[in-house]
């Protein structure tokens, strides 16, 4: 990817983790609606690619998206527990107004943000909590219909029905990354469910990284490390990707402590 790329979110946890991974590898634009810290701007960005916006004012989305190759889009309300009147605004409204102006101005891909929401209520009563641990083989594989767990995850998957649009319509490749839990250093500590889908910072940036290099139409992967109890399969994003994780979070205790010789 020669041109540019442009990071929505970029002053989050999950831009910040890519930015800490392969902040020197891209030209960047970074967009957030907050101040940027100037130690969460990589070497090397200018002031005049730091935007300070918002992902639903169309202008400046469409100042942001002008002349870049690829865009993550990552702003949005990340909590589960949001209301509708946010996600509507932030999730629904920003992704459209994100992939109406990438495909306006010729953009070739972009990767979006969904989450683990988006097929939350899967996890039903008789299926949990056995499918969170190592001897239940239940899995999802991202072909499956979308389930939302709460109107954060109906948001996520109307993201990605935006996406498949904007692909089908104006042949953007579109990267819906399914994340599951991003956590610094170790996995969601006492917390068998976020240990299953356990993303760390550095296997993000190479999920990332790789959805900006490979080539593909219309997908949807899971986002999570190589877990030994996964109930997402990481094939998809193995096989179209090429991402190859190195982190698994039953290195790790219940506690979130490293074990004794790994
Ligand atoms: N952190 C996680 O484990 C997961 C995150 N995600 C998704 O990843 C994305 C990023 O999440 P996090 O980094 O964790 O959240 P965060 O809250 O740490 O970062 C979100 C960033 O987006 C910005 N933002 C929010 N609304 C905006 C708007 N309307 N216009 C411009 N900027 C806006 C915020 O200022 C913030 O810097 C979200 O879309 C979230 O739904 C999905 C699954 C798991
Ligand atoms: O989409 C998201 O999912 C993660 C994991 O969900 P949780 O309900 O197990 O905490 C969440 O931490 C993150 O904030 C959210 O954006």
């Amino acid at each position: 990817m020669d041109d540019p790329v442009l990071l929505t979110g970029a002053g989050g946890r999950v831009g910040q983790a890519i930015l800490g991974g392969i902040g020197s590898e891209y030209d960047w634009r970074l967009l957030d609606r907050e101040p940027l810290a100037e130690e969460d701007i990589p070497d090397g960005v200018s002031d005049d690619d730091v935007v300070i916006g918002d992902v639903t004012d169309e202008e400046a989305v469409r100042e942001a998206v002008d002349g870049v190759g690829a865009v993550i889009h990552l702003a949005g309300d990340p909590r589960p527990t949001a209301p509708w009147d946010s996600v509507l605004r932030n999730n629904i409204d920003g992704a459209h107004t994100v992939f109406d102006a990438a495909a306006d101005s010729g953009v070739e891909r972009v990767a979006f943000a969904s989450s683990n929401h988006a097929v939350g209520a899967y996890e039903t009563d008789e299926r949990t909590p056995d499918m969170y641990r190592a001897d239940d083989e239940y899995q999802l594989n991202g072909s499956e219909l979308p389930r939302p767990s709460n109107l954060y995850g109906v948001s996520k998957a109307s993201g990605e029905i935006i996406g498949r649009f904007y692909h089908d319509e104006h042949g953007i490749s579109v990267a819906c990354v399914r994340i599951g839990n991003l956590t610094k250093g170790h996995p969601p500590k006492e917390y068998e469910r976020g240990q299953a889908m356990w993303l760390s910072h550095r296997d993000c940036a190479h999920l990332f990284d790789r959805c900006l290099r490979a080539e593909y139409g219309y997908e949807i992967v899971f986002g999570i490390s190589d877990n030994d109890r996964k109930y997402y399969s990481i094939d998809r994003a193995r096989e179209v990707l090429g991402y190859e994780p190195q982190d698994n979070s039953a290195e790790f205790t219940f506690e979130g402590d490293p074990k004794d010789g790994v």
